[in-house]
């Protein structure tokens, strides 16, 4: 219970501060986020298929099925040179890879099919939190933004 005689319901929230419930919210802080990610996915043995492009000769009919392919070369380059807007798109092209991959396989027991099931389990439980304190970073920033206008 309060100290009796203290006042605790106007206290001013600090205006600069983007500290808000003890975590700094920083939009930008989703893009290092990622590459840490991306850097953990690339050193397990699982990403091995899909660190670059399929290669067309090994496997003639891989654009009858997929119509976009993704690799995580190509992430790793699209967050490098700043193409992505937030982690969102981000986890679209990842995602890409892991439903290209089940489209192609031609049965959910080949090796590389159950490759993709564990990346990308990994990379669920990874990218959730970047995407929500991506989105209560934006939430807070369009709020303080709000009382300036
Ligand atoms: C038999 C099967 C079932 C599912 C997949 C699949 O997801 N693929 C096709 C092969 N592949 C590469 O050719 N990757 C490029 C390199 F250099 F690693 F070989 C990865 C994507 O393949």
């Amino acid at each position: 219970s309060d100290t009796p005689g203290t006042s605790t319901g106007h206290r001013q929230r600090a205006q600069s501060s983007s500290k808000k419930r003890g975590v700094a919210l920083d939009v930008n802080a989703w893009r290092g986020q990622c590459r840490e990610l991306l850097r953990r996915m690339l050193e397990s043995a699982d990403s091995e298929p899909f660190r670059q492009p399929v290669d067309l000769f090994a496997y003639p009919d891989y654009r009858d099925i997929i119509d976009t392919p993704m690799d995580l070369g190509t992430v790793s380059e699209t967050l490098a040179v700043g193409n992505y807007e937030n982690p969102v798109e981000f986890a679209k092209d990842v995602r890409l890879i892991f439903s290209n991959s089940k489209a192609y396989t031609p049965n959910k027991k080949s090796r590389i099919y159950s490759m993709t099931l564990s990346l990308s389990a990994f990379f669920e439980t990874q990218v959730l939190p970047i995407i929500s304190d991506f989105k209560s970073a934006l939430r807070n920033q369009r709020r303080s933004r709000q009382h300036l206008s």
